[in-house]
């Protein structure tokens, strides 16, 4: 169970190279010992402050957003969120979730599963894990301890918003990202949409 979280340290880092300043935030008292990290852009335009934030739930992929995998979106939505955050101003919750939950080494088991014909979530359950064994909770939490009460969600994945709902967090917008389709995804992201209706938009 997790207490309530505060924030532990802001410390600014200029990523891209030094072209974005990005603050990035750690936390007392999610005692899972997963480090989920916030990052705070200010926004270029209007002050943050004066309006409601546009927030990302990120699940790390370590091999799509440190590799820029094909096999999945991971990294260019990383990308995408860091541009549009960084324009607005917002945030990123970056969530210690590899392979929604399963773990990198497991990924890479299910990768070898779906390489035989599995789609990505009957990999999962073929290893006899959760299709999706993500807990967006702590990141409510996460955002409790930031004091923000509202949010502009950028996603496609409804459960995302739900579960913030359900911790008590306003939902005030959904912001779909773009889909960032190839030809290594595309019945990755479809399976997605089929299975647990992200909205996605194919071509
Ligand atoms: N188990 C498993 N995990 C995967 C696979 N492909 C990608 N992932 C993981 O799926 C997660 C995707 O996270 P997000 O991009 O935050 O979430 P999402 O559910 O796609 O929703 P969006 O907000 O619309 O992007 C990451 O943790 C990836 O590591 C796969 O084939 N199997
Ligand atoms: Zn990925």
């Amino acid at each position: 169970m997790m207490s309530d979280l505060t924030i532990k340290r802001r410390v600014m880092i200029p990523v891209r190279a030094g072209d974005v300043m990005a603050e990035f935030i750690s936390f007392n008292g999610d005692d899972s010992g997963k480090e989920h990290i916030g990052i705070f852009f200010e926004g270029q335009n209007t002050p943050a402050e004066s309006k409601v934030p546009l927030v990302r739930l990120h699940s790390e992929c370590l091999t799509g957003d440190v590799f820029g995998s094909g096999r999945c979106d991971c990294g260019e939505q990383l990308d995408e969120a860091i541009d549009r955050i960084n324009e607005e101003g917002g945030y990123i919750l970056y969530l210690r979730q590899e392979g929604r939950g399963i773990g990198l080494y497991a990924k890479l088991e299910a990768y070898a599963l779906q390489d035989r014909g599995y789609d990505t979530y009957q990999a999962n359950e073929m290893l006899h894990l959760p299709d999706d064994g993500r807990d967006f909770g702590v990141a409510a939490e996460m955002l409790k301890a930031l004091e923000v009460k509202e949010v502009r969600l950028l996603t496609n994945n409804p459960d995302k918003a739900q579960q913030l709902v359900e911790h008590g967090i306003d939902v005030v917008e959904l912001v779909p990202t773009k889909v960032h389709v190839n030809q290594h995804n595309r019945s990755y992201l479809e399976t997605k949409a089929k299975r647990k209706q992200h909205t996605l938009k194919f071509d």
